[in-house]
């Protein structure tokens, strides 16, 4: 059963009328389902059990980070996949064990660095040799050992959005394959250093289960090799990536992903974890919004409603498809008509929908941008210095703010003059 769907008439989050939350919260705001994340991870969970994986899921913080979000996957069992200090204090002030947090990122900063090893969490996936030099120098001057994975770039075209495909050579992420040993030589000539896995990430929004096979076969010959030559690997990091359905895409069915998990493991002795973000939190969270205005041009009409593209850039930055649906029930006999769903900012960019086939919308209709409960709120800005869109969760017939609006004293608060503009 689906955590958002019309009850007599009314879309539903579980058991409340979004329309309510609506009335209270205002608009716009995002609106997350408990169900649908303990849901999405239970399903990945058992997909790898019943493939006969061994394996941990450490939720990509950057899909999602609100605090909420965390403790809700914490609770089901997930560790997290972090990528900033700033992730990473989230993961532990949801009481994520450091032992169940990996760092990845090709940028981590000596400071970041010091913070990971403070608390001892499993490993850093480290991409580049300068990387490995000062993760090696902060680890010595804090007299421990670091922890590593090296994250390889296996060359495989995840056949997904090139502004969100890491996987080629040509991208900034990973150790080319031919490289590696070169990083392994120098790792072991470099003090406080421990190698312990090897990890991959070749892009997100995979709906295609082809490039995860060939990535995932590159990345265990490797594996195997390497370890046959004496490297004491004990871990496989298979990064996300899975695809969730958006409109009518049809991603890789949980089951084979696991299998291919489970065949290219086979006899490698290799724990594993599992980086998925999308995945648990995409389908769990709408952006309510309420139509302002319906304008009639020469050749469209436009819906123009209080979200917009600082809420959820996905549209505007990838092309991305939500699904738009009203929260009043259609009748079976309404008639549909194409619109350009649009926001409120100055930018012809700012546009979630062109020609979308929508029953009738006027001023005042509330509606629910779908799927975005992943890279939504987090990827917010305060363009066109609007204020941002509140977080709800629900579960059951509860629900609680999880980040509230700020208010514009807050917003123009943060702004501070210099001593020459402020007398
Ligand atoms: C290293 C790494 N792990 C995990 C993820 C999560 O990806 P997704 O949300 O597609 O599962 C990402 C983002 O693509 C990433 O860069
Ligand atoms: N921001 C992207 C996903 C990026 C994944 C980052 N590793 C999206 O909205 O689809």
């Amino acid at each position: 059963m689906s955590s958002f769907e019309y009850r007599n008439g009314k879309l539903h989050v579980e058991d409340l009328p979004l329309e309510d939350i609506a009335r209270e919260v205002g608009t716009p705001f995002f609106c997350y389902s408990t169900a649908a994340m303990v849901n999405a991870y239970n399903a990945f969970a058992s997909a790898l059990k019943d493939a006969g994986v061994k394996g941990t899921i450490f939720y990509a913080l950057k899909a999602n980070s609100n605090q909420s979000v965390i403790s809700t996957l914490a609770a089901a069992g997930a560790g997290a996949d972090v990528v900033s200090e700033g992730e990473l204090r989230r993961a532990l002030a949801a009481g994520i064990d450091p032992k169940k947090i990996v760092f990845a990122g090709v940028g981590k900063k000596p400071e970041e660095m010091a913070l990971g090893l403070k608390v001892g969490i499993l490993q850093f996936n480290v991409e580049s040799l300068p990387e490995l030099e000062a993760l090696s120098e902060v680890a010595q001057k804090m007299g421990v050992v670091a922890p590593i994975a090296f994250r390889i770039n296996p060359d495989v075209d995840a056949k997904t959005h090139a502004k969100i495909s890491t996987g080629k050579a040509e991208n900034k992420f990973g150790i080319d394959i031919p490289r590696v040993r070169k990083f392994i030589e120098r790792a072991n000539d470099l003090p406080n250093i421990a190698i312990e896995s090897l990890a991959v990430h070749i892009g997100s929004q995979l709906t295609d289960a082809s490039p995860f096979k060939d990535a995932f076969e590159r990345l265990a010959g490797l594996y195997s090799e390497l370890k046959q030559a004496g490297l004491p690997l004990k871990r496989i990091d298979f990064g996300g990536g899975l695809g969730i359905q958006y409109n009518d895409e049809t991603p890789p069915d949980l089951s084979v992903y696991a299998k291919t998990v489970s065949e290219v493991v086979q006899g490698l002795d290799a724990e594993c974890i599992f980086e998925p973000g999308r995945f648990l939190v995409g389908n769990a969270g709408v952006l309510v919004t309420e139509t302002i205005y319906v304008k009639e041009g020469s050749n469209r009409r436009f819906v123009i409603i209080d979200a917009a593209m600082n809420d959820l850039i996905r549209p505007s930055l990838y092309d991305a498809w939500h699904d738009i649906t009203p929260l009043q029930e259609p009748g079976a006999d309404t008639e549909i008509s194409p619109c350009d769903v649009v926001g409120p900012i100055c930018e012809s960019g700012d546009t979630f929908a062109r020609q979308r086939p929508l029953p009738p919308v006027k001023a005042g209709d509330l509606l629910a941008m779908e799927s975005a409960g992943a890279y939504g709120a987090v990827m917010a800005s305060s363009y066109n210095s609007r204020l941002n869109a509140p977080e709800v969760l629900v579960k059951g017939d509860k629900f609680a703010v999880v980040r509230k609006r700020i208010d514009y004293d807050t917003l123009i608060g943060q702004d501070l003059l210099p001593e020459w503009l402020s007398s």
